[in-house]
């Protein structure tokens, strides 16, 4: 960490001149931190043309909770890694990196001040006709060309070793599959539904669903992951969309991926009951999300399924009965990492706007109860639900406010 230092934004402004041909006149730059994430600084630099570039960089410890959590800076280096990989396979819908600097733990990237985080556009009841066409091509892409159906053995070994990224992994191993399920310190329970997170803590049928979903998450290197596919993770607008923040990247089980992000429009959904009090207008908006969520996996399969029926590099993963049983399991893991995810957005440590930000606080903990429910079912139904609709059904989400 010799040449490390937290960047004031004059030192942000100057990282992004040296590495950048794009501003010219430099007495003209300005520069503003505005990062609302839970871990790192972010800057905008901007010149009096309005070009503007920004700047990201890792903080010694984890920005929500202080000094008192370290953690490594080396997750510039996983997120600037992680966002190239994922370029070069996905140009469309992946931030560009420009430059990443290790010793201070920066990352120079593309602005994308033209679209907006999809979290804010979906609590507004905003809706994208695309959003799951060019998520599930994403997902597709990235996912499959990172698998062992495309890389060879040594070659996905090397790519294992260099995303490791044991400190985060251990985040997300505590936040998603403990805290929720114990009295944790950690975790961030509002008064109206401490009585479903008490039955969480035992419910011991649940718990071993999840141990085998944290297992599969501890010991499955099935792809390149960017590890934290959340609505905050990703810039829309009405062309297009873009996913920025990999620093939770790591080869892992293919269905954590798709799963985080059927379980933020899933949030969404629930969180509507909350924050729109016009019921036509929140069914519209639940019969969007419930639909992008459909075409989303049913893309995001049909995609893979293709590639590795014509571009599966290794002789034994090209049989079509092995093939069709891993997007078996692949569906299963979705719903069960899609079931985590519900689970500690709501009781554990990070939460989400979809929820937090209903004012009526009972009516926020009857979302939040829903939330529970959900994932619950979809973790412990996973193997046996066909689609997504299936499961809204037997819940009866889709019409009444139980
Ligand atoms: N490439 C970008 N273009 C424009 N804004 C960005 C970009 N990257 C991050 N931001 C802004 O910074 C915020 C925090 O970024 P994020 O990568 O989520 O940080 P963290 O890693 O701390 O969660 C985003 O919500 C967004 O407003
Ligand atoms: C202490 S990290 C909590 C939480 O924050 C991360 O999300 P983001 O950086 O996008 O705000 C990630 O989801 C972690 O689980």
């Amino acid at each position: 960490m010799t040449d490390y230092r937290t960047f004031s934004p004059d030192d942000a402004m100057r990282f992004a001149d040296e590495h950048s041909e794009l501003f010219g006149d430099h007495s003209k730059l300005s520069c503003k931190e505005f990062g609302d994430g839970n871990l790192n600084l972010v800057f905008r630099v901007e010149n009096d043309k309005g070009s503007s570039l920004i700047v990201k960089q890792a903080l010694p410890y984890a920005r929500c909770v202080g000094e008192s959590w370290p953690l490594t800076i080396d997750r510039a280096r996983i997120e600037a890694e992680v966002l190239l990989a994922h370029r070069k396979l996905c140009p469309q819908h992946t931030v560009e990196v420009l430059h990443y600097d290790a010793a201070r733990a920066a990352i120079l990237m593309e602005d994308l001040k033209q679209y907006r985080i999809l979290r804010g556009e979906l609590i507004a009841a905003k809706q994208f006709p695309h959003l799951a066409t060019q998520l599930a091509s994403y997902l597709a892409n990235t996912l499959f060309y990172t698998s062992d159906f495309a890389l060879t053995g040594p070659g996905k070994k090397q790519q294992v070793g260099q995303f490791l990224n044991p400190e985060l992994c251990l985040i997300t191993e505590d936040l998603f599959f403990t805290d929720p399920y114990c009295n944790h310190e950690r975790n961030n329970i509002h008064a109206e539904i401490r009585a479903e997170a008490q039955q969480l803590w035992h419910d011991e049928t649940l718990q071993a669903e999840v141990a085998q979903l944290k297992a599969d998450f501890l010991s499955k290197p099935q792809a390149l992951l960017h590890g934290d596919v959340h609505s905050g993770s990703i810039f829309i607008n009405d062309e297009n969309c873009k996913v920025i923040d990999a620093e939770f990247g790591f080869y892992g089980p293919i269905g954590f991926d798709v799963g985080s992000l059927v379980a933020n429009l899933l949030l969404n959904y629930l969180g509507h009951f909350g924050l729109t009090a016009d019921s036509s207008r929140r069914q519209q908006h639940q019969d969007y999300l419930l639909q992008q969520i459909d075409s989303l996996w049913q893309q995001f399969a049909s995609q893979f399924k293709q590639l590795m029926a014509e571009e599966c590099k290794e002789p034994a993963l090209q049989n079509a009965l092995y093939q069709q049983r891993f997007m078996q399991q692949v569906w299963a893991d979705t719903l069960g990492y899609a079931g985590c995810e519900l689970i500690r957005r709501t009781v554990g440590l990070a939460h989400v706007a979809d929820l937090d930000s209903i004012s009526n606080s009972m009516l926020r903990g009857q979302c939040e109860a829903k939330a529970i429910k959900l994932g619950r079912e979809l973790i412990l139904q996973r193997h046996s639900l066909a689609n997504m609709a299936q499961l809204l059904t037997l819940l009866n989400y889709n019409t009444a406010e139980n």
